[in-house]
């Protein structure tokens, strides 16, 4: 067997987002998100499942930072529920929204974890959707005077900030493909809110150097790798243009200052290139201390005209998968790393996101997990393997901490290392929480 072994100053974490775990969707003057909205319009969610009580974190705050502080971990990545700390997106500010996260992250301090903070996980206030949500320039605004609120409120408690998690899905899983919030079907809609979502990530940015905040600020996007079938340039070509929907198209404002031509060169083909004020880029495009990456999954795919925007059609070679039905390809997480870095510059990376659905019950009290844990080995071998190749690995963090609202497929994927009963709440930590927590206390694991 071989010893997989990281850096003493590696930090290991896990992840979890407000509207997947906390609950309380109407308490202490929380307002509606889109979530609340699109999760109650039925066929939307799998069992008709929302986060009215999902894991109920909201009241189960301090049991859950033990079940942390037990693990060892030290760094939690949360997100701030937007609607709880401004219930109509802009204007009164939530003093009881406030206080439930001061009283986290002062939970979290006292116990010796790091709390990492995304201000956007995806529940837009309901109140912006209605005037046009993230179409409107507006809500760019809106959502820099929010995180402005946020900074000004936690300096110096929190240090380590994500402006947006997965751009990607907020625009195009959500707005084209359309089987997320608020689930429109339109790509020049999704380009356009592809545009504001980075604006907003860049104005919230200016606002964090503005205030000469305490700490270090990135996004998180989500990747995947695309293989291609054949050695042929036309399935080369295909690949790239499929990743670039994900990496590209997301990395090169931010990075380069522009969008990729190859990409705008798709989407103008649709009459979808997205509508670019003077002087954006700059916003966009203004430096980051690092950059949250996001990976689950690779596939193989090869040139097929008109199979999709991109001319790309997936192949089914064969790859073990989740119970998401996800191929298992740790090779594309080295692959997407490297291509980051050789891409971007040596920019410091944090695994905000990576982690198996497995759809596990407890059996006498013990949920046998092997298939993540198998999963979480394969993963961190290959990131391993990456820091080898000069990638600066900062820290990585589980999804997710707990079994949570898997957005459209609701409570019945479970991503967790601990096991939730959606039925009595009760937290049972899982084989692979077990795995996690003694690799996490020695730095390295037996492969
Ligand atoms: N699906 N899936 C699991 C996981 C989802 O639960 C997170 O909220 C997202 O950031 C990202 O999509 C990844």
């Amino acid at each position: 067997m071989a010893i997989i072994e990281f850096p003493k100053e590696m930090k290991w974490g896990a992840a979890t987002a407000a509207y997947q775990i906390e609950g309380a969707a109407l308490e202490d003057g929380r307002g509606l998100s889109i979530w609340d909205t699109f999760s109650k319009t039925p066929g939307n969610v799998l069992n008709g499942d929302n986060g009215d009580v999902a894991c109920d974190s909201y009241h189960r705050y301090k049991e859950d930072v033990q079940i942390m502080k037990e693990l060892g971990i030290n760094v939690y990545r949360f997100s701030i529920s937007w609607p709880r700390i401004f219930p109509a997106g802009t204007g009164e500010i939530n003093q009881k929204g406030l206080q439930y996260y001061h009283n986290l992250v002062d939970e979290l301090l006292e116990n010796g974890i790091e709390p990492m903070c995304t201000l956007y996980h995806w529940d837009l206030p309901q109140a912006l959707q209605d005037q046009g949500g993230w179409e409107n320039r507006k809500t760019v605004d809106a959502f820099a005077d929010y995180a402005e609120q946020i900074f000004k409120e936690f300096d110096g408690k929190i240090k380590k900030w994500i402006t947006i998690n997965e751009p990607w899905c907020v625009s195009f899983l959500s707005n084209f493909i359309g089987i997320h919030a608020p689930g429109f079907q339109n790509l020049k809609l999704a380009t356009d809110i592809s545009h504001h979502l980075l604006l907003a990530h860049g104005k919230a940015v200016a606002r964090f150097r503005d205030l000469k905040v305490e700490g270090s600020i990135g996004y998180a996007p989500n990747t995947e790798w695309l293989e291609p079938f054949s050695s042929k340039q036309e399935d080369i070509d295909a690949c790239n243009r499929g990743m670039g929907w994900f990496i590209e198209w997301f990395f090169d404002p931010v990075f380069k200052g522009q969008y990729p031509h190859f990409m705008l060169e798709v989407f103008d083909k649709h009459g979808a290139a997205p509508a670019i004020q003077a002087g954006d880029m700059e916003i966009i495009s203004q430096k980051i201390d690092f950059v949250g990456i996001n990976y689950y999954t690779g596939s193989v795919g090869r040139y097929k005209k008109d199979a999709d925007l991109f001319d790309l059609e997936k192949v089914d070679i064969g790859y073990e998968k989740t119970d998401f039905d996800w191929n298992i390809y740790p090779e594309g997480f080295y692959k997407v790393l490297l291509k980051i870095k050789d891409q971007y510059g040596d920019i410091p990376v944090y695994i905000t996101e990576n982690g198996a659905c497995y759809n596990d019950e407890v059996e006498n009290g013990r949920v046998k997990d092997q298939g993540r844990i198998d999963y979480l080995k394969q993963h961190l071998t290959s990131l391993k393997r990456a820091m080898d190749s000069g990638v600066q690995i900062k820290g990585y963090l589980a999804w997710s901490l707990l079994d949570n609202f898997e957005w459209a497929e609701g409570y019945h994927k479970r991503f967790g290392i601990v096991h939730v009963d959606f039925n009595t709440l009760k937290r049972t930590k899982k084989d692979s929480y077990y795995w996690y927590k003694q690799t996490v206390k020695n730095g390295w694991f037996d492969m």
